[in-house]
């Protein structure tokens, strides 16, 4: 088939986005991961299916792919592309929309300047529910309860790194570093997000604080690598954060593709995730 698709982007997380309300689309893993392929197919980190809701009260379904072909939960900037993509191809004319997702309903917002806003909804911060493996945790929680312990196997070495497990619907690993642009994301990133305690693997975040109301982050992404940007890794360095007593809301989040902005009042609260997100080109792919 020939398929329409929009190329898109949220502070460099890039997207192919589909309308999946005017075409029907029930691709196989490997057609997903072929269109985020980015020599033989379009290249996206995600590719995100914009469909008819199944819920009542929700205006859309909103299906993600990360580009090894999964399907997961939750992405935080796709879902401002999302509601920029629903307004631009005249889908709804609705500024705020509620969206049914794998992980629970997200509401995103076309503000006036342009900006799009996202409640996306409360963190979960127990470990057996990250998805985290607690039963085989090595040692005691430090400090707060969402500060683990996680043994990585280095080249024949061990090396203990402290992580904060947060679900923003979908499993996140941050740790805090002092120099962000040193970390080693692609030595140890690959390390945690296979590491035997997330069984459904995981999002690894390094984050560099710089002050009390502003950090920059690398995230190693789950089924893609490291991202320019991620909106839900954002989410989950924010609250890991303020969980610590580290900092206070709003953060600003410094991402090497741009800049995010996450408040969150504390436990049981929703997290708003705020940034931008551009349209790059319309295409279509024999697929
Ligand atoms: N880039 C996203 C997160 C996409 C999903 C993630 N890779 C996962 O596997 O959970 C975002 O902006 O949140």
């Amino acid at each position: 088939m020939k398929l329409k698709f929009t190329k898109m982007h949220g502070a460099g997380n890039d997207f192919v986005v589909i309308d999946g309300v005017n075409q029907h689309i029930d691709f196989t893993p490997a057609q997903w991961k072929l269109l985020g392929d980015r020599r033989f197919g379009v290249g996206a980190d995600q590719i995100l299916l914009v469909e008819k809701p199944t819920e009542a009260g929700c205006d859309f379904r909103y299906r993600i792919f990360n580009a090894d072909g999964g399907e997961v939960e939750q992405c935080g900037n796709g879902s401002r592309a999302f509601v920029k993509f629903v307004s631009e191809k005249g889908l709804t004319d609705q500024r705020s929309i509620t969206v049914q997702t794998k992980a629970g309903v997200i509401a995103p917002r076309l503000e006036a300047d342009g900006s799009i806003t996202v409640d996306m909804g409360a963190p979960i911060l127990e470990p057996g529910r990250v998805p985290f493996d607690a039963e085989g945790l090595q040692g005691e929680p430090q400090g707060r309860d969402t500060l683990w312990p996680l043994v990585l196997e280095l080249g024949g070495a061990r090396e203990s790194v402290l992580i904060s497990a947060v679900s923003m619907g979908n499993p996140h690993a941050v740790q805090v570093v002092d120099d962000v642009d040193a970390a080693p994301v692609e030595l140890t990133g690959p390390l945690i997000e296979h590491h035997v305690r997330f069984p459904n693997r995981v999002n690894a975040g390094f984050m560099q604080i710089i002050d009390r109301q502003h950090v920059k982050l690398r995230v190693f992404e789950r089924g893609v690598g490291e991202t320019l940007a991620c909106g839900t890794g954002a989410c989950a360095a924010a609250v890991a954060g303020i969980r610590r007593g580290l900092l206070d809301s709003p953060v600003r989040i410094d991402a090497r593709g741009g800049q995010l902005s996450i408040s969150w009042d504390g436990e049981g609260q929703p997290v708003w995730l705020t940034g931008p997100a551009v349209t790059v080109f319309e295409g279509e792919i024999e697929i």
